[in-house]
């Protein structure tokens, strides 16, 4: 349990600060340098880059699954392995085998692990809504759509009631009517809690946007209204040497 005290410092420290960040799977073979950015509570930040140019790795890193070599990252203060709890965490899809009986509401409870179960019930009806998810509850998880399938995972991150929100490529294989709803949630939980989107492209970034990121090896942290289709051809191109 968090004492007053803990809360206090919790809540007004950035929900994610990396200073100097370097990291290297092999010695010798660099794949994040130098990497520094602040993510403030209630904001929207998206992540972008080319294939390979480190966006997962600073995920696992922010979700404290590998250590860096240099540098310092923190979550609300804390080192990223003792913050896990205030991290909301969305993968790109959840397999599951299409014979296996798990509803809806079950795949969301799951988010809710280690929760008193009364506090459980009420926090998956909670995420559910937000999600937008009523009516669906008790469907199988298998028959979803896509679109629907990555509800499911928000409101599943959603449970645990987190600060931070992290999206590992939400828009991957849903049309582009249900990218505009994931958008229009995502700003709405933008306002109570830090939300941070990975993708290849540019599809979350709007006016709701507060900073983009731009990591290919190094980071460079942009303002969304400095974003135009120049600066990313600019961004994006790499000499054939470091290709
Ligand atoms: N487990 C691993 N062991 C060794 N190298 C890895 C591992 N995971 C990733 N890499 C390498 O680290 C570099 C960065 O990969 P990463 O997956 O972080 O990039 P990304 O920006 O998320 O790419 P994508 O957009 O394709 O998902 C790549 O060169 C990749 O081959």
């Amino acid at each position: 349990m968090r004492t007053g005290r803990e809360t206090e410092h919790i809540d007004t420290a950035p929900a994610l600060r990396a200073d100097g960040v370097s990291f290297a799977y092999h010695p010798q073979v660099p794949v994040l340098e130098s990497v520094s950015l602040t993510v403030p509570p209630a904001s929207l930040t998206c992540i972008i880059g080319p294939n390979g140019g480190g966006k997962s790795t600073f995920l696992r890193l922010a979700l404290g699954l590998l250590e860096f070599q240099q540098g310092a990252l923190s979550v609300f203060g804390a080192p990223p392995h003792r913050a896990c709890s205030r991290i909301g965490y969305v993968p790109q899809q959840l397999k599951v085998r299409p014979d296996f009986p798990i509803r809806v509401k079950d795949v969301v409870r799951m988010g809710g692990f280690g929760r008193r179960l009364s506090a459980l019930s009420d926090a998956t009806g909670r995420a559910i809504s937000q999600a937008g998810l009523q009516g669906v509850e008790n469907r199988s998880f298998s028959e979803l759509s896509g679109g629907q399938r990555q509800r499911v995972l928000i409101a599943r991150a959603l449970v645990g009631e987190p600060g931070l929100l992290v999206l590992d490529e939400p828009a991957s294989g849903i049309d582009p009517a249900f990218e505009r709803q994931l958008r229009e949630l995502l700003y709405r939980l933008k306002q109570t809690i830090a939300v941070v989107v990975v993708s290849h492209d540019l599809t979350f970034i709007g006016p709701q946007t507060d900073q983009v990121v731009f990591i290919d090896r190094t980071a460079r942290v942009l303002s969304p209204d400095r974003i135009d289709l120049n600066l990313i051809g600019q961004l994006y191109h790499r000499p054939e040497s470091a290709q």
